[in-house]
C-alpha cells in the first residue's frame, strides 16, 4: 500500500488550475504562500512552485497522486458552458464531482472549496438581488446548469465535520478579466461579424459581472475561513462585485473601449427569444450534416434580456468578503489586456 504523505495547510490543489478562474486563483495562492498542485487535462502556463498533473478528473488514480500531502483542494474544473454535450457534462461535472469526492476522503484532504456559480437558480426569468435560499432551477435551461445543480447538491451534502471533511460552494456570476477565453472574445467575435447593432430588450435589466481577483479573494476567504465551528459548513455563498451594471451598459463599455461601436437598435426579447430557440431546434437536426454554432442562443439571450443579480451579504457576514477591485476599474484593466482584440487590431 502507498505510503501516505502528513497533510500541509499551506498545500492544495486546484483542479481546472489550467483555466481562466483556476490560474487567477493558482497564482494568487503562490503569491500568499501556498504550495500548489495543479490538475487538469491540459496545461496552459508555468509558475514557481506549482507542479502539473495532467489528467481526467474522472479517473480517480490520477487524482490520487495529485492529491498527496494536500489538505485544500478547489475544484474549478467543467467543460465550457457554451458546449451543447449533455453527456459530457454529466461526466465531468456530477461523475467526476463523485470521483473527486472520494479521492479527497481517500487521499485525506480536509477542505474542499467547489467552483458552482449563480445560475443554479436561473430559468430565465428575473432575478433581482437573490439570496442563497432561492430554490434550485427546477426547469433549468441548459445542461450547464442542470449538471451545475447537481454537483453542487453531491459537494454540500458531503460536508461532514464527524469525518473532518469540510466543504463549501463559491457561486460567482459573470466572471471577467484578462485571459477570460468567453465573454470578451464572443462579444468582440459577434461584433465583427455585425452581430452587435442590436440591444434585446429595452436594455434596463440589471445584471451582476464579477472581476475574476474578486471571485479568486473569495475563493480563498471561504478555504482559510472554512472550519468545524463556522457557519461555511455545506454553504454555498454569491461572490459578486457587488456592482449591479445595465446588462448593456457593460456590452457598450467593453466594446467601445476596444474601438467597436455600442449597440443601439432595440429588438423586442421575445422575439429574438424565439428566432434563438429555432435556430438551436435546427443545430440540432442538422447536427449530423453540419455543425453550426448560433451565437444568440437561448442561454445567451435569456442573460442578455433579463435581471439577474444577486445579493452577496451572507459572504460578507460569514467570510468578510468584500470585491477588492470596483467595477469600472475592472472593466478597464480587462479593456487594456486585450490589445489583440481591438477593431483593426
Ligand atoms: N466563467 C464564468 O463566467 C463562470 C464560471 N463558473 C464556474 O467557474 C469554473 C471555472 O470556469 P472558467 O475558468 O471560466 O472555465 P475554463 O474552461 O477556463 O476552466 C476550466 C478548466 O477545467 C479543465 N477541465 C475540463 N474538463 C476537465 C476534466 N474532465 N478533467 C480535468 N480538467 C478539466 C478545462 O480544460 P479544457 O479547457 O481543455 O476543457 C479548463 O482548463 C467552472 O466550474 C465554471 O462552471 C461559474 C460562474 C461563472
Ligand atoms: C452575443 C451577446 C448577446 C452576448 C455576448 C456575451 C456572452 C458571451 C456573456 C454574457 C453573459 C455571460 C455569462 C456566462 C457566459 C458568457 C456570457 C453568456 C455564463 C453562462 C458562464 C457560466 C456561468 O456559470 C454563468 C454565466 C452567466 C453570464
Amino acid at each position: 500500500m502507498a505510503t501516505r504523505l502528513r497533510p500541509s495547510s499551506k498545500r492544495c490543489a486546484v483542479i481546472g488550475g489550467s483555466g481562466f478562474l483556476g490560474r487567477h486563483l493558482v497564482e494568487q495562492l503562490i503569491a500568499r504562500g501556498y504550495s500548489v498542485s495543479v490538475f487538469d487535462i491540459r496545461q496552459s502556463y508555468e509558475l514557481p512552485g506549482v507542479t502539473f498533473h495532467l489528467g481526467d478528473l474522472c479517473d480517480k488514480q490520477a487524482l490520487l497522486s495529485a492529491l498527496q500531502g494536500v489538505s485544500l483542494v478547489f475544484h474549478c474544473a467543467s467543460p465550457a458552458p457554451s458546449s451543447d454535450d449533455r453527456a459530457l457534462f454529466q461526466k465531468v461535472n456530477m461523475d467526476g464531482t463523485c470521483t473527486v469526492l472520494q479521492a479527497c476522503r481517500e487521499a485525506g484532504v480536509q477542505k474542499l472549496v467547489l467552483t458552482s456559480s449563480a445560475s443554479v437558480v436561473f430559468e430565465g426569468r428575473d432575478i433581482k438581488d437573490g439570496k442563497e435560499d432561492l430554490p434550485y432551477a427546477k426547469k433549468p435551461i441548459d445542461y450547464y446548469t442542470e449538471t451545475k445543480i447537481q454537483q453542487e447538491k453531491l459537494v454540500l451534502a458531503a460536508c461532514d465535520k464527524e469525518k473532518g471533511f469540510l466543504t463549501v460552494a463559491i457561486r460567482p456570476h459573470g466572471i471577467f478579466g484578462p485571459r477570460d477565453p468567453q465573454l470578451v472574445p464572443t462579444l468582440v467575435d459577434a461584433a465583427r461579424k455585425g452581430k452587435m447593432k442590436f440591444i434585446i430588450g429595452d436594455g434596463s435589466n440589471l445584471v451582476d459581472f464579477t472581476f475574476v481577483e474578486n471571485v479568486v479573494h473569495g475563493h480563498i476567504l471561504a478555504a482559510e475561513r472554512l472550519r468545524p465551528e463556522s457557519p461555511l459548513c455545506g454553504q454555498a455563498y454569491h461572490i459578486t462585485n457587488d456592482e449591479p451594471v445595465h446588462f448593456w451598459d457593460f456590452m457598450s463599455q467593453v466594446l467601445v473601449g476596444l474601438g467597436y461601436d455600442a449597440p443601439r437598435y432595440h429588438l423586442p426579447y421575445w422575439l429574438v427569444y424565439g428566432l434563438a430557440l429555432l435556430l438551436w431546434l435546427l443545430a440540432l437536426l442538422l447536427r449530423p450534416i453540419l455543425q453550426l454554432q448560433p451565437t444568440f442562443t437561448p442561454m445567451r439571450v435569456a442573460l442578455a434580456g433579463t435581471h439577474h443579480y444577486y445579493n452577496c451579504s451572507r459572504a460578507k457576514e460569514d467570510m468578510g468578503y468584500k470585491p477588492l477591485v470596483g467595477l469600472q476599474e475592472a472593466i478597464t484593466r480587462t479593456v487594456e489586456s486585450y490589445p489583440h482584440l481591438r477593431q483593426g487590431g
